[in-house]
């Protein structure tokens, strides 16, 4: 019994000793609390105000539209995981760690060491900014309410404004009131005093010891770019004396070569300027025949017929290596427009081919072993030293010269683009010269508000377009819907006989992603219209009212098309005959057709560039315009990722069309679905 006992009794010192130990264990962990840094806690912050600062976690968590929230998150996981690795990890050499002794002999907590500080980085701004471009970083910014009046009222006359203030002449501002220009755009009030300063020099068709300043310039979609560089070069070609090819205007279509010369033609009337253009519409000899005089001389200097040549890269190529006489030597101005995609092309080398071309090559000493070896090698008849331009004079050897200096090429090159690269490679490539850039602001610019004033405000414009956040026009309307694939056709065409897009005026472009898919949307729209009528008929369309209207003509515009007829059909659809033209991004770009008063891109654009361009061929010259694009399903991810990359999702809105509005739609679209199908299989 006493041994019973007396095991009871240390059992219960023994309890004893473990709750005074686990009291005093806890006494301890109270105390370590109060004393010891948080590394944990302090590590998130420190993490937190990086992402914060890189963009990452502030703009993500930016409160966005309700279409916003529904792009999938990145689960918080890895800030976690970082802040549970041990601080002996980093390389930072740490302070010794402070380890309290215990009274008595506990498990020993393990050491903590405070964390390396981490430096602030550098800004968003601050770092794009960083190797920059100086003369990019000095950019104008032009807000797109900078217009002027050119319309000439007493009061202007004398103040000497209305327009002439900007550079050009008398004669200038009346053809364009006659065109219906009334006011200049934003692009146009800033270019048109750079290219025409007052100074006459400045004006000089040859400026080889002080060459022109090469500009760049980003601006919205059907903003007026093509007056912005077509009204400086008719103003400074008109002083010309000899015809020779002074303006070279390179473009990526055929189409828009077309556009670009009715442009000039307007203008330039009672000039007597002679425009041509080389697309390979014509046969190359025809080309040849309207672009150089003399054929048959070799004349060092070039014989031209024509003072500005519209273009497309490869039709230049072909004349370059080809056409005896075509030269280059004189251009006072070459335009690229639409110059991200032209300098996307490579096409033989063309832009380095162009610019060699423009450029005097350097003088050869006579005598020497090369120069004699080409010269017992060369034709009989050598080339005739005539009309050579000033900074090619010295291939005309018998001229002596005693100045020394070097002479450059006169030629101002001008770039253009709604989307502008601002890749330094590409850009390196074009050799410019003491570069101006313009940038002028649409939707996102006009409306910004910065805190820090119009220095914050412009760099915030700058980093945009670096950073390839394009403007857009300030009076376009954007929506998209997301469906499913089967689902889509059936949108498409409620869509546009809904209110929501045909009014009797209205004119819609529709883009899909190939010529192969236009063809069949088209066929497929034929022939659900087809079964709609069939039905009528037979008296069994109820739910279908009759603003369902069948009579629109819907018509397929695609490069598998002879260029006649796609003429003949843009021009159908320019007069109206046509309402819906469906297409592929083959008229994407540049492309002009005041009423278009609706963009539907049937399907998503895979990149934002042909985004802009696509929802640019309407709200251009300050119309109104809507844009649609129908999204599947499984590409809604990527499309709001894509806006959202883009700052730009909140701009466009969520349609939602609940499968009751089309639902009398599905017996007939099912019969043309079948109808497509057979047509296909029996091809
Ligand atoms: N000052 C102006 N007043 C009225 N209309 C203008 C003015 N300037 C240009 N336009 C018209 O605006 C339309 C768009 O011009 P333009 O084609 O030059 O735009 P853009 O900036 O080149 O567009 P994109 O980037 O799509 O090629 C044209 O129909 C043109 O005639």
């Amino acid at each position: 019994m006493e041994a019973v006992a007396a095991a009871a009794a240390k059992d219960k010192d023994k309890t004893k000793a473990k709750q005074r130990y686990l009291k005093r264990k806890k006494e301890r962990r109270k105390v370590n609390k109060k004393s010891k840094p948080k590394p944990k806690l302090r590590l998130h912050r420190c993490l937190d105000s990086r992402m914060m600062q890189r963009g990452g976690g502030g703009e993500e968590e930016e409160p966005e539209s309700g279409v916003e929230e529904e792009v999938e998150e990145e689960p918080p996981t890895k800030k976690r995981k970082i802040s549970i690795e041990p601080a002996t990890q980093d390389s930072t050499p740490a302070p010794a760690p402070t380890v309290s002794t215990p009274a008595v002999s506990a498990p020993l907590t393990l050491p903590t060491f405070p964390l390396p500080a981490l430096p602030n980085p550098p800004s968003k701004s601050t770092l794009a900014l960083q190797g920059l471009d100086r003369a990019l970083v000095n950019a104008e910014i032009v807000p797109a309410s900078r217009t002027v009046s050119i319309v000439d009222t007493d009061a202007d006359r004398d103040q000497g404004t209305g327009g002439t203030h900007l550079g050009f002449s008398e004669k200038m501002r009346k053809r364009l009131v006659d065109l219906g220009i009334t006011e200049l755009f934003a692009v146009q009030t800033s270019l048109l005093p750079f290219l025409l300063p007052f100074s006459p020099l400045s004006k000089a068709l040859y400026q080889p010891y002080n060459p022109p300043p090469d500009v760049c310039v980003s601006a919205p979609t059907g903003s007026g770019k093509t007056l912005a560089y077509a009204v400086p070069i008719v103003e400074i070609l008109s002083s010309r004396i000899v015809t020779r090819l002074r303006a070279l205007v390179v473009l990526p279509t055929r189409d828009l070569v077309l556009q670009v010369r009715e442009t000039f033609e307007a203008i330039s009337k009672g000039r007597g300027l002679k425009i041509g253009t080389a697309t390979g519409q014509h046969s190359f000899s025809h080309e040849q025949a309207q672009l150089v005089g003399d054929h048959f001389t070799s004349l060092q200097g070039g014989s031209s017929k024509i003072d500005i040549l519209i273009c497309t890269p490869g039709r230049l190529m072909d004349h370059l290596k080809e056409t005896r006489n075509f030269s280059l030597q004189h251009l006072r101005f070459l335009v690229i427009d639409e110059a991200d995609r032209l300098l996307a092309q490579s096409f033989q080398d063309w832009l380095v081919q162009v610019l060699q071309a423009t450029r005097p090559p350097k003088p050869e000493l006579k005598y020497t072993l090369n120069y004699l070896a080409r010269a017992a090698a060369a034709p009989s008849v050598p080339p005739v030293p005539d009309a050579l331009s000033p900074s090619f004079l010295h291939l005309d050897t018998d001229i002596p010269s005693f100045i020394t200096e070097r002479k450059e090429s006169s030629c101002q090159k001008l770039l253009f683009s709604a989307t502008l690269t601002w890749d330094p490679s590409k850009i390196a490539a074009l050799g410019l010269h003491d570069p101006k850039y313009f940038i002028v602001q649409g939707q996102q610019g006009e409306g910004r508000v910065m805190k820090g004033g119009r220095d914050e405000e412009e760099s915030g414009a700058l980093l945009d377009v670096v950073m390839e956040k394009f403007s857009m026009p300030a009076t376009l309307k954007e929506h998209f819907l997301i469906c499913t694939t089967y689902q889509k056709p059936l949108v498409f065409f409620h869509l546009v006989h809904s209110k929501h897009i045909l009014n009797p005026n209205d004119a819609v472009l529709v883009f899909t992603k190939s010529a192969e898919s236009t063809e069949r949307l088209v066929r497929l729209f034929g022939f659900l219209r087809e079964a709609i009528e069939e039905a009528r008929a037979r008296a069994q369309v109820l739910e279908l009212d009759s603003s369902t209207n069948t009579n629109i003509v819907v018509q397929a515009y695609s490069s598998d098309l002879a260029a006649a007829e796609r003429k003949s059909i843009l021009e159908k659809f320019k007069a109206r005959e046509i309402h819906i033209l469906v297409c592929s991004d083959l008229i994407s770009r540049g492309i002009d057709i005041s009423h278009v008063s609706h963009v539907v891109s049937y399907d998503a654009p895979v990149d934002m560039r042909k985004y802009v361009h696509r929802v640019g061929r309407t709200a251009r010259a300050g119309r109104e315009g809507d844009a649609w694009t129908l999204v599947e399903e499984q590409e809604a991810r990527h499309f709001k990722i894509m806006m959202k990359d883009a700052k730009h999702l909140s701009d466009v809105k969520r349609l939602r069309i609940g499968e009751q509005e089309f639902a009398p739609l599905v017996p007939h679209y099912e019969t043309a679905l079948s109808k497509l199908k057979a047509m296909y299989s029996r091809s």
